[in-house]
């Protein structure tokens, strides 16, 4: 084998050799011509492009003898060519078969019997539930670093003040602690699906998929109705195949890093994972409206049961995409409602739209419509992806998949959770009362859960828009019913009760005490009572009563903060190998490109090619594919940096090894890179 130093400026080497070696008799002029293939046609046909350009005339047709397979065979193109006299073959069905019931595929049986069943849109039930388990994935998840941990046993690190429920109040499964220690599996997160029959973006079997025809993952919008196909399946991401942890911390040294080093955690990938893909779905063939510039409406709520008890009107939630800035945005639709007043959208939105608050849902816009053929009031909301009601989450009735069992998940909360949820609603208070506002509509199912242990008021300014003509009362006694109605949703949380049976405030909270801390119980009665004699009962009261426990809480979001922005660190580093891996991918096996038929293996894009064949296509001693993450990372990295380190790469002959250094290799990727931005139309935006 001979091996030469790599010189890109020797006067002798030969541009674009070596190539891997050809038969000599080889004659380009019976090869179908790759872009007669991959086209129709060759631009280059009448200019010297030496291929063959008639797909009648091959070279096995004209009798010539058949080459062996290699890099050059054109590529194979199913689509025109007739397939090839085969001798008839013998049969390889036993003798058994013959008396099988003859097999007849489903859309044939459909064509010669019964009608096939049509596609209806008037049966789509306009409300589907968006049914992801925050709660459950929660207790699923294994705590990935110390500082998770502690975010995890919040309860634990508060000390004394902290006080679990009894162990009766959870009759869930799932809350043992023994779910704790197991890994997050498909199979988890089909046990922390509720029993409905509409929608369920995480199913994992088939039958389940099948039952859902209307809905449709991100991409269901491009492909057109079949009715040979369930329309628009749900194929979510199968985030359970990536499976980075491939060595124990321990048996490594010090200097060295396992794969699961350079990405950010599972439990959180696979939280992002769920949450785009629950932005991006659509309902193909959807019968719902398109008002003013809002399209491609998703029903958020979870039941089809008209519910007026909070507003007055039957409340919708959609989830919906603004065509002015490309944003999904949360709707909520008033049914029936009847605007008398302008004013009523104009005073009472312009206020509420200057609040932000990582507590408060923001509001950008209010509108009424006739589209879906009544008068209704809408609200855009910011869209917090797979949220759920505070109601949803530690109320509603649930499904055991395995086992088929229904039941009630009762609403105790642990104390460390009620503390967060108390600091938070706070938090929402002190800038909504500061603000000269209310936010009245404080109940259960009103107030979100957007990420773990994250509340966000969401369904401020609409009472104000309701009521506006009506209402007479001073903002001061609304912002007093705020701080009751607080003090309720933390009872009805801590005693396991909804709302409605929730009927002596003062002696819930007295009845507390066993369970919770003093704290706790003194908090919430403070809430619910009214003002003692000569006292103003206001948040800025409340907030000095639960000071430790704020500070607490300020704490902990800092810590959690710390850990994003190191996890957003990592991340930075995959940002530049994608951006190199994009350019390698770019330049290689290009075919023809500048005016070359053969571009991409000639020159540096060949040393580039077998720079990838190094990094990606590497084999063991037995020719069995070496798959080291560690390898392709560290080449890509070293590349990234052009270091002046010296490796081999070898031709796919043997023939010839190059010794280069990254820099070189660096400066070889450059050039061919740039020699497709100087052609290419409009350049390579973001590539330095
Ligand atoms: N801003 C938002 N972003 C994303 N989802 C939201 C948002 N606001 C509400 N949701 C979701 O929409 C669904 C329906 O909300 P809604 O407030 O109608 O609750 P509900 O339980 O149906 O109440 P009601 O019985 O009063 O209609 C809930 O699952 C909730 O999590």
């Amino acid at each position: 084998m001979a091996t030469v130093r790599f010189d890109p400026n020797d006067p002798r080497r030969q541009l674009g050799s070596p190539a891997p070696a050809r038969p000599k008799s080889r004659d380009t002029k019976d090869t179908l011509c790759r872009n007669i293939a991959i086209y129709g046609h060759c631009r280059y046909a009448d200019t010297g492009c030496t291929f063959n350009h008639d797909r009648n005339k091959t070279s096995s047709s004209d009798g010539a003898p058949k080459k062996t397979f290699n890099a050059d065979t054109p590529a194979f193109t199913p689509a025109s060519q007739q397939p090839p006299q085969q001798p008839a073959k013998k049969s390889t069905f036993s003798s058994q078969a013959v008396t099988a019931a003859p097999f007849t595929p489903r859309t044939a049986s459909q064509k010669n019997g019964a009608e096939p069943t049509k596609f209806n849109p008037a049966a789509i039930k306009e409300f589907t539930p968006q049914n992801y388990d925050l709660a459950n994935t929660v207790r699923l998840a294994k705590p990935s670093s110390p500082t998770h941990r502690r975010l995890l046993t919040t309860g634990q690190s508060a000390g004394n003040a902290v006080a679990q429920p009894p162990s009766g109040f959870h009759n869930d499964p799932f809350t043992s602690m023994n779910s704790l220690a197991q890994p997050l599996s498909s199979s988890h997160i089909g046990q922390a699906l509720p029993n409905t029959a509409q929608y369920n973006p995480y199913v994992g079997n088939a039958p389940a998929l099948a039952a859902t025809p209307t809905m449709a993952g991100p991409g269901a919008v491009y492909y057109p109705t079949h009715t040979g196909y369930a329309v628009g399946l749900v194929q979510p991401p199968l985030y359970h195949l990536y499976t980075p942890h491939d060595a124990h911390r321990q048996d490594l040294q010090p200097w060295q890093r396992a794969t699961y080093d350079f990405f950010m955690p599972d439990q959180l990938r696979e939280e992002l994972q769920k949450k785009m893909f629950a932005t991006q779905q659509v309902l193909p063939s959807s019968t719902l409206p398109a008002p003013e510039h809002w399209h491609s409406l998703f029903p958020l709520d979870t039941s089809n049961r008209k519910n007026a008890s909070a507003f007055g009107y039957a409340s919708w939630m959609y989830k919906a995409m603004n065509s002015r800035n490309g944003r999904h945005y949360a709707l909520r639709r008033l049914e029936g409602f009847r605007l008398t007043n302008e004013k009523a959208i104009l005073d009472a939105s312009r206020e509420w739209k200057k609040i932000k608050n990582a507590n408060v849902v923001t509001l950008h816009e209010v509108f009424t419509t006739r589209e879906f053929g009544d008068s209704s009031l809408m609200f855009a909301y910011d869209y917090y992806p797979l949220s759920k009601t505070l109601h949803e989450l530690h109320f509603q009735q649930s499904f055991h998949r395995n086992t088929g069992n229904q039941f009630q998940r009762h609403g105790a909360v642990a104390e460390s959770t009620l503390w967060g949820y108390i600091c938070q609603i706070t938090n929402a208070l002190k800038t909504i009362h500061a603000a000269n506002l209310a936010a009245r509509c404080l109940e259960l199912t009103k107030i979100i859960v957007t990420d773990k242990g994250r509340l966000r008021l969401a369904a401020c300014c609409i009472l104000d828009v309701v009521h506006f003509e009506t209402n007479n009362r001073p903002v001061s006694e609304l912002q007093e019913e705020d701080l009751v109605k607080f003090g309720k949703v933390i009872l009805c949380l801590a005693n396991g009760t909804p709302s409605v049976h929730l009927v002596n405030s003062q002696m819930a909270a007295e009845s507390l005490s066993p369970r919770y801390s003093k704290d706790l119980k003194d908090a919430v009665g403070w809430l619910v009572s009214p003002p003692p004699p000569g006292e103003d009962k206001n948040i800025d009261g409340f907030i000095r009563r639960i000071g430790a426990q704020m500070t607490h809480m300020f704490d902990m979001a800092l810590l959690d903060n710390d850990e994003k922005v190191w996890h957003l660190a990592r991340e930075l580093e995959n940002g530049r190998i994608a951006r190199i891996l994009m350019k390698m991918a770019t330049v290689t096996e290009r075919g023809e490109a500048c005016n070359q038929p053969n571009w991409s293996e000639t020159g540096d894009r060949y040393t580039v090619k077998l720079f990838r064949d190094y990094v990606f296509h590497q084999v063991d001693a037995d020719g069995k594919p070496r798959l080291s993450m560690g390898h392709m990372l560290m080449c890509l990295n070293k590349l990234d940096a052009g270091i002046d380190e010296q490796f081999c790469l070898t031709s796919r002959d043997n023939e010839t090894t190059f010794v280069v250094t990254y820099r070189e290799m660096r400066q070889m990727l450059e050039r061919s890179f740039n020699e497709l931005v100087k052609q290419s139309k409009h350049g390579a935006a973001g590539s330095a």
